[in-house]
């Protein structure tokens, strides 16, 4: 069970008049507890999330909304609960619990990167490398990524927007190798997609929160490149969010409720689920189901 989310002192994000947020946004570590050592690996991954120069979405935002670009895991699929049911049970060797402050800065990454966080913040660095905490997790994570259902709302959000002629696609932080498996049970839902970027694409050098992913995801609509400001994304994890608001798009989170809400400020509208969306209030065609 992870170990209840603990109170983040977050800085507070205010929009200035030129609309840009602070370029570095990184809840400090909560009040009261250790300040951990990490290292220079991990450190250089949080610093990237707070180096990275954050463009604000301009104010043409909201209303004029042509392309949608989703993110995967946590938002279309419901698979974050598997990497956290087998980080706890590789964590309960070493009698330590995995917690939401870690879960937070590792949902939405590389694979790598990810490992990297969770080895050395965990302090298990010594007795386990990044490498093989990815070859382990992935053993376990074979038998259950083809159970992966869909969020709620999914699969009524992508076939309404392709009913309607909007493009949409995804842009995910998973490698190709797991999409398939993630994806096998909803290969029909997922065939709506104009396009896919996954991890391992050659375009993305950098995971999120770099905006590599959603840049080449604009980039391959049929009218590509798509102007940015004209792109919604939707996604569950604040590297996502971040990544979103650094391609200068606009950004709908749906955050997993156990997510401090300290991680949720950044995005341009925060919702409790995809079937909360209204597509009107971005300029799309509303839904005709009386839905919500
Ligand atoms: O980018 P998404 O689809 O959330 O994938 C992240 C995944 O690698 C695990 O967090
Ligand atoms: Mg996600």
């Amino acid at each position: 069970m992870l170990a209840s989310p603990t109170r983040f002192v977050a800085q507070r994000i205010t929009l200035r008049s030129s609309n840009t947020i602070p370029t570095s946004f990184i809840p400090p570590f909560p009040r009261g507890l250790p300040q951990r050592s990490v290292t220079k690996a991990s450190a250089r991954i949080v610093a990237a999330m707070s180096t990275t120069s954050v463009n604000a979405v301009t104010d043409a935002g909201r209303g004029s909304i042509t392309h949608v670009i989703f993110d995967m895991d946590g938002l279309l699929l419901d698979t974050e609960k598997f990497y956290t049911e087998v980080q706890e049970k590789i964590l309960a060797r070493y009698n330590k619990t995995f917690d939401w402050s870690l879960k937070a800065k590792m949902m939405g990454r590389k694979a790598i990167e990810a490992a990297t966080l969770f080895v050395e913040e965990c302090g298990i660095s010594d007795s386990l490398s990044p490498e093989a905490f990815i070859v382990e997790r992935e053993s376990m994570l074979q038998d259950l990524f083809p159970t992966s259902d869909l969020m709620p709302g999914a699969s009524r959000l992508l076939r309404h927007l392709h009913g309607k002629g909007i493009p949409i696609c995804v842009a995910t932080g998973t490698h190709t190798r797991h999409f398939d498996l993630k994806t096998q049970r909803h290969r029909e839902l997922f065939s709506l997609m104009h396009h896919i970027v996954r991890g391992d694409d050659p375009e993305v050098k950098q995971g999120k929160p770099a905006p590599d992913g959603f840049l080449a995801a604009a980039r391959r609509f049929e009218d590509g490149p798509v102007d940015p400001r004209k792109a919604l994304v939707f996604e569950d994890a604040p590297s996502g969010v971040m990544a979103a608001k650094n391609a200068g798009m606009n950004v709908i989170m749906v955050p997993d409720p156990r997510l401090d809400k300290s991680y949720c400020t950044v995005a341009d509208q925060v919702l409790a689920s995809l079937l909360d969306f209204k597509p009107e209030e971005w300029g799309l065609p509303p839904f005709e189901d009386s839905q919500n």
